[in-house]
């Protein structure tokens, strides 16, 4: 498999921590470092919250996907709240890391309302990935071009990756990310969300017991 280097584009540190504004983010759940980026090719908004200094190697990364209804509203209909506070929490509290918050991942990229199009489809029996199909989208429609962009940015070409998705990996490891090492993230599951995280762990391979 081919691997490119998006760092080609954007060489490592080129717009680094000392160009790129940083801003003091204070929250109940810890104090963080804030930058936004916005996406040339895509006129994305992402977020990227980080503690401590940047590890060129090895350090934490979290890239999570945004989630209007399970990280704002609390749904339980996925895992995506938990997972965002259990990687905001284990960064704040122990070693320090950055996470990349994606915009335009909304729905496994496919935006809020085709998600809802598809729960819609999911309570009429449909599991995740058919009800995707169904409407016309891929099983899956994210990019990761955007969060290569930002870590060469950052000057990060190596991490330890806060995720259960092997896709994941291979999009980092395709963009010229190395990844050291996967840190998985246990949530209970929900009487809402069993089938979900089944067709997950089934179907997407994600790392779930
Ligand atoms: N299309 C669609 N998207 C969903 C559904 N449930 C959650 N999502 C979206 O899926 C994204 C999260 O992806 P997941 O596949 O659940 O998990 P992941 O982030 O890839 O994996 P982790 O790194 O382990 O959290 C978020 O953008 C959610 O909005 C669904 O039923 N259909
Ligand atoms: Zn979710």
């Amino acid at each position: 498999m081919a691997v490119v280097n998006h760092c080609e584009k954007i060489p490592l540190g080129a717009q680094g921590a000392q160009e790129w504004e940083v801003v003091q983010l204070p929250s109940p759940m810890g104090d963080f470092q804030a930058r936004a980026f916005r996406s040339p090719s895509t006129g994305s908004e992402h977020l990227v919250l980080s503690v401590g200094p940047l590890k060129a190697r090895g350090g934490l990364l979290r890239l999570h996907s945004e989630c209007l209804t399970g990280d704002v509203f609390q749904s339980l209909r996925c895992d995506c709240g938990p997972q965002l506070h259990a990687a905001l929490d284990l960064i704040s509290k122990e070693e320090g890391g950055v996470i990349i918050y994606m915009r335009g991942h909304e729905g496994r990229g496919i935006g809020l309302v085709e998600k809802l199009r598809a729960y819609a489809l999911q309570e009429a029996g449909v599991d995740t990935i058919d009800a995707n199909l169904q409407l016309g989208h891929a099983e899956d429609a994210r990019d990761y071009a955007d969060a290569i962009d930002i870590l060469c940015m950052l000057g990060i070409s190596s991490v330890r990756l806060i995720t259960n998705n092997p896709q994941k990996v291979d999009a980092l490891v395709k963009g010229g990310i190395e990844v050291e090492a996967l840190v998985p993230i246990r949530i209970a599951a929900n009487p809402h969300n069993e089938r979900y995280l089944e067709t997950k762990r089934k179907r997407m391979g994600h790392y779930l017991e």
